[in-house]
């Protein structure tokens, strides 16, 4: 067979496979519809074992190894629970009308801007992206209204915390309503023809610098220019004009601003992922079918065994942490803000409960919001 006509094959396959895909997740959100009335939650995880199991045996009579047929599921099966997710929650491309104003940081190519993309286009028909310099301006675009969202970056696997955000949510009336994680793969990216043995200057987000830290500590003889964002990052190499000067960034950002990949996966950890928070004006609440989490703050007092009073609540109503962070508290130096993510629900009675609690034995404890996990750890099947 000629190439041509084996790659119009292809195509033809590839279109067959998106229509499937389609009409998959058409019927995974009439399955939501059943979910809903008849009160069960959506995710099903022996279903989903089932399946695997299923789709491995039937793979292996087609040559299609167990590896491959799982991962492509993981795939095809998150997407069908966040779908249904979305739809659950009265989201599901129709969040606030059909267009949202989202502020992140930066501008296209961004890997906020990337995250943003994610989330939002399960939610809204149209996304207007409303970039900006900092963290402080993105909250502001939404607590003035300018934004009716804003999506932030608050940790990542390689440098943890991002501090600066943790700070801001101190202060703000803003909610956290929604979650998402992003993989972040960093590369030198440079202008065409630039070579990785003749750079003489990096431009990068600090949080880039600190994720790639092991990278960087190989370099000699390199300046490094801090930038608000990588998107930032990359059109100071667009402007410049010199092939000695390069940005770390992703590729597909880079793309959009003519730059080339020198090298990859500069991150000091192989997995480097970043989890955002998405925040707006008015709090939401979670439906009780699908997984939530709670974040709260809370301040205990310096009094021996405070925090672990604290803890102890949770750990009497059976409620799980997921995390755990302290930041100082602005004009009382060495007194700490704890922040704490919990799996739970804050409309269910335990947390309820909990919380009524805290509220007596700390001496300042505030929600900053519930929301939808979208943590979907893969089923796993014996192999
Ligand atoms: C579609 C369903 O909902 C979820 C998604 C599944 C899928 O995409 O196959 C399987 C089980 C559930 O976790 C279902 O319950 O059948």
């Amino acid at each position: 067979m000629e190439l041509t006509e084996v790659r119009q094959q292809i195509q033809q396959t590839d279109q067959e496979l998106l229509q499937l895909l389609a009409k998959r997740r058409k019927l995974a959100l009439a399955v939501a519809e059943a979910k809903i009335s008849q009160n069960k939650p959506i995710r099903d995880q022996q279903r989903e074992e089932e399946l695997l199991l299923r789709l491995i045996e039937s793979g292996k009579t087609m040559e299609l190894d167990a590896h491959y047929v799982t991962r492509l599921f993981h795939v095809i099966i998150e997407d069908s629970v966040l779908q249904q997710q979305a739809k659950l929650q009265g989201e599901l491309r129709g969040m606030q009308g059909p267009s949202v104003k989202v502020a992140y940081l930066g501008g296209q190519g961004s890997y906020s801007y990337w995250a943003t993309q994610k989330y939002f286009t399960r939610r809204a028909e149209q996304i207007i992206d409303i970039g900006c310099d900092s963290f402080n301006e993105i909250i502001k675009a939404v607590e003035t209204g300018h934004a009716d969202y804003a999506v932030l970056p608050i940790e990542n696997t390689s440098s943890g915390s991002i501090n600066e955000v943790y700070d801001l949510l101190q202060h703000t009336r803003l909610s956290i309503v929604g979650e998402l994680t992003h993989p972040i793969d960093h590369c030198v990216l440079g202008l065409p023809g630039a070579a990785l043995n003749q750079i003489r200057q990096i431009c990068a987000h600090p949080q880039v610098i600190a994720q790639c830290s092991q990278f960087l500590l190989g370099l000699t003889n390199i300046k490094v220019e801090y930038c608000d964002s990588s998107s930032d990052a990359f059109q100071r190499v667009q402007q410049k004009q010199d092939p000695t000067i390069v940005a770390i960034g992703g590729e597909a950002g880079g793309k959009i601003y003519g730059l080339e990949v020198l090298a990859r996966d500069l991150a000091n950890q192989k997995d480097n992922v970043s989890r955002f928070i998405v925040v707006a004006r008015k709090a939401i609440s979670v439906a009780k079918a699908i997984p939530a989490k709670t974040t709260f703050i809370m301040f205990t007092g310096q009094q021996p065994g405070a925090l672990v009073d604290a803890l102890t609540v949770l750990k009497r109503h059976g409620i799980s942490m997921a995390k755990l962070e302290s930041r100082p508290i602005p004009g009382n130096p060495w007194e700490e803000m704890f922040y704490v993510d919990v799996l739970a629900n804050a409309g269910d009675y335990a947390m309820t409960r909990a919380l009524e609690e805290l509220n007596r034995i700390t001496k300042f404890i505030k929600v900053l919001g519930c929301y939808p996990s979208e943590d979907i750890q893969p089923t796993e099947v014996p192999a």
